[in-house]
Parts: C-alpha cells; structure tokens; sequence
C-alpha cells in the first residue's frame, strides 16, 4: 500500500476547504502504487484521488505534469485532470508535501494482459505521442541512461542481496548501454511509466490512462520498449511474441517507425529493462520506516534485460524497416 505520508483529518478538513468540492464524505489510502502517496476522496462534488508527492517527482517539476494532463485532455487523450482550487490553482501543501487533488477516472487495470489488450495499449500510446507533439514544457528524463550510474553506485556494494552475479551484471551493462545510447531519435513528451496498473479499461477498450509522474521529454521508441517489458511477458516472465507483435502493429499503424528507431530497439529494450531493475532495486533496499507500500521485485526485470542480451537485432521483436 503507497501511503508514505499520513494525513490527519484535521489537516485534511482545512486543506479540502480551499477548493469547492464540498465537505469531505470519504477518504481512504490506496493499496496501490509505489511512488507517491494516494488517497481516494469522496466530497460533496464526487469522487476524486488526493496525491502528495514523494521522493522521486522533484516540485519544481509538478507544473510539467500537471499541464501536461491539461494538454492531453483537451486533445482527446482520457486521462485524469488536476483540480484548482477557490484561487485557481491545482497545487498545494498538505502534511508538509507537494499535493493535488485530479478528478477520478472510471475503469480497472488487467493484471494479466492479453494480446488485445497490449494492441489497445499500442494504439493509445501512439496516440498520446501524437497528443503532446505541440506540448510547449520539456523536461529531461532523469532517469535515463546519465542517470543510471548514479542511482546505482551508493548501493552497488548489496546487490548480492538481491541476486547473485547481479553487481558484476549492471556494470557490464551500464557500459554497454553507454556506448551505445541512441540520442537522435524522434522525442517529444513521453509517458515513461505505462505499465498496466497505469491503464485503465472499460471491456477490452481503453478507458484512461493516469500517473504522469515520470513523464519527460524522449525518444517515442523508448516509451514504446518500456510498454513491452510491462506488458508483453507471462507471470514467469517469459517473453510472448504475439503480445509484442500486437503491441508493435497497433502501435505502427498510428504512428509508423523510423527505420533508426527500429535498428536501436533492442538497445531501447535492454535500457527500458535496466532502468526498472534499478528503481526496483534501490526501492527493495530502502523501503522507509513506517511506510505502507509492498516494493516490487527487481528480479523481474534482471529476467526481461537477459532476454532482450540475447537479442542479435530487431527482428528478434517482429520489426523490420
Ligand atoms: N485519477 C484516478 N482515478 C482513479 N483511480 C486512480 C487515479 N489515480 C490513481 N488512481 C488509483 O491509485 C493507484 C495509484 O496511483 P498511481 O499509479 O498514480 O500511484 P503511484 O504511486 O505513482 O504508482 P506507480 O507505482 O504506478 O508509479 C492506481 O493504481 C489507481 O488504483
Ligand atoms: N512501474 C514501476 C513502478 C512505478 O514507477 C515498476 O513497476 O517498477
């Protein structure tokens, strides 16, 4: 459950009589996430989620989400929007962090997607590259490969904790990865965290997306490997073919690949999974006293990254120019 910071009632009566949304009829801690923490708020007005921002999203970029869901919105993509309050503005304070309160979006996450589910998720990741090409914010990817010594170096002296041979395996692929990190590729705004807990659907269609928080400025084809490490493995983390395939084609046919986009994908996949075995791993080592969250297991992503090493070019995914 991602509840890091605890909010009393009290505060929350106070902070809630700063917007028009009536009085507070329901508020409840979110059993999941990891980044920030979420409470469900029902008001007089409806239901709505309350985010306070933690760790990893920096204040001074809350301005690039919050527009960015405006952005988004008003050009068709469904996705949550930031409510103002009474002096119009959608960001605030609350229990000493960064907090908003967006409005709630109807719909569920598939826990175990099928290949129909991965070709609505190409689709609607296509279309939210197209959505924020005329986006006027930048932010830079933090968490891309400059950022990936960094985040690993205080705590590259545990990763036999977590797996063995793990150390001696991110150094090799840091290096790799370094050597060859594609930096022309068509970029523009870039959702960064699709996974299928950030999907949500009504029957087999799409009904929104949410949680914007690692979105950034960066190349479309790496948004679209992250999309296939999330979505297009099984529970033993096996990667399916046919859901990649219908990932890429559904995504192709609203936004075609350049051929530099093709040619640098595995490369794409193999950073897409060493970012999220970092994060994980640093989380599994740095869980905060008294948090409620359950972090996610890196060894999930140490499996997709050695399977995207086995990969010799990328007609291992089904592309070609
Ligand atoms: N606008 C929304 N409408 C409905 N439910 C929402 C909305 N935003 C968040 N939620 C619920 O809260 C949960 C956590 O939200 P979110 O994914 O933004 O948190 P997070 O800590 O940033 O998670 P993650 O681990 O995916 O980064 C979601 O899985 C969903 O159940
Ligand atoms: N989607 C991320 C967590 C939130 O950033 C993961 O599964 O590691």
């Amino acid at each position: 459950m991602a509840v890091y910071t605890q909010v009393d009632d009290e505060e929350l009566i106070a902070f809630l009589s700063t917007y028009d949304l009536g009085p507070l009829l329901a508020c409840k801690g979110i059993a999941e996430g990891v980044e920030n923490s979420n409470y469900y708020l029902h008001t007089g007005a409806g239901s709505f989620i309350l985010t306070l921002y933690e760790k990893r999203v920096a204040e001074v970029d809350l301005p690039f989400f919050l527009s960015l869901m405006e952005h988004l919105a008003a050009r068709g993509v469904t996705c949550p929007l930031p409510v103002k309050n009474k002096a119009g503005v959608a960001l605030g304070r609350l229990a000493g962090r960064p907090a908003a309160i967006i409005t709630f979006l109807d719909g569920y996450s598939v826990q175990h997607p099928e290949a129909a589910h991965c070709a609505a998720l190409g689709s609607a990741l296509a279309e939210f590259h197209l959505a924020g090409a005329d986006f006027a914010l930048r932010r830079a990817n933090a968490l891309s490969v400059d950022g990936w010594r960094p985040l690993f170096a205080p705590c590259a002296s545990r990763a036999e904790e977590v797996a063995s041979g793990l150390g001696a395996l991110v150094e090799a692929e840091l290096g790799h990865l370094e050597a060859r990190w594609p930096r022309d590729l068509p970029s523009g705004v870039i959702h960064a965290d699709l996974f299928p807990d950030n999907v949500f659907f009504l029957g087999d269609r799409i009904s929104g997306l949410i949680d914007f928080y690692f979105a950034c400025t960066d190349a479309y084809a790496y948004d679209l490997a992250i999309c296939l490490n999330a979505w297009c493995f099984d529970a033993e983390h096996r990667y399916e073919p046919e859901k990649g395939a219908a990932l890429l084609d559904a995504y192709r046919r609203r936004r075609p690949l350049a051929a530099e986009e093709i040619a640098a994908f595995p490369t794409l996949a193999r950073g897409a999974a060493l970012r999220f075995l970092l994060t994980r791993y640093v989380d599994w080592l740095n869980v905060p006293p008294g948090a409620l969250v359950r972090p996610k297991d890196p060894r999930e992503y140490l499996a997709k990254l050695r399977l995207h090493q086995s990969a010799v070019d990328a007609r291992f995914y089904g592309l070609a120019s």
